[in-house]
């Protein structure tokens, strides 16, 4: 079975990735596939410089991720650009990874994809597990981890579609308002009604 892992922004999937690695579940994790498709050498890094201009790179030539964020995150069109150079290699990635691992011979493997929804790939996935957090939280969550202001984290949510939205679309939500030892009994419950574990 291939679970998708979802949920907004610093909802807490990484979180919630790392207690289903300890449970022996393999995760492919969608955001280091996206680091790892715009190193230089890569298609999809000489793409991303010809749209968006030298004045992204740091100066050993790597795309500064603070300096492409600010600008993705405050244009619509211009983070559709953005996804379209990415989003094909990190599914072509996520589809390898995942076969690797069920030819290891794991039964199970867990897809973590922060735009499981928004760029409708649940065909991908035979289940959705979506990690939900209220607003608030998610905004000082957010803030904490990545010292960003209330502008930039909020521009950051803004991005993606509403937490309570992707709750009707998934097949089971597990609630992270509370402690990381409340988290940790959650997803040992998910697992064993899946009898995954
Ligand atoms: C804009 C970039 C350079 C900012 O990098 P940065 O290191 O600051 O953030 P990081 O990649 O760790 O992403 C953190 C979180 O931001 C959110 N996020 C990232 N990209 C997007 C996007 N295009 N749309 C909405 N939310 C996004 C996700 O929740 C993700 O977990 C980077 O996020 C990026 O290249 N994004 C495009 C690829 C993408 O969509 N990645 C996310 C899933 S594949
Ligand atoms: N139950 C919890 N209690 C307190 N802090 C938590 C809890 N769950 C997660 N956090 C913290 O909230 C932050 C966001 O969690 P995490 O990094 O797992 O989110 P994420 O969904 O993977 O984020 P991103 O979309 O940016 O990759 C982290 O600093 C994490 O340590």
């Amino acid at each position: 079975m291939i679970i998708g892992l979802t949920g907004g922004i610093a909802s807490g999937k990484s979180t919630v990735s790392n207690l289903l690695r300890s449970h022996g579940l393999p995760v492919v994790d969608a955001d280091i596939i996206a680091r790892q498709v715009v190193e230089q050498g890569h298609p999809a890094y000489e793409k991303i410089v010809e749209q968006f201009g030298e004045d992204i790179l740091d100066e050993a030539r790597n795309i500064d991720r603070k300096k492409l964020g600010s600008i993705v995150f405050t244009n619509e069109e211009k983070r559709m650009v953005l996804n379209g150079i990415v989003h094909p290699a990190v599914r072509m990635g996520m589809k390898n990874e995942a076969a690797a691992h069920l030819k290891d011979g794991h039964p199970h493997v867990v897809l973590d994809i922060p735009l499981l929804f928004e760029s409708e790939l649940t065909h991908m996935v035979d289940r959705t597990l979506l990690v939900f957090v209220d607003e608030e939280i998610q905004l000082r969550r957010l803030m904490d981890r990545d010292g960003f202001t209330e502008a930039e984290a909020k521009s950051r949510i803004a991005a993606q579609m509403p937490l309570k939205d992707k709750v009707q679309l998934a097949d089971a939500v597990i609630m992270n308002t509370g402690s990381l030892e409340e988290l940790k009994d959650k997803v040992e419950t998910q697992l064993r009604e899946w009898n995954m574990i």
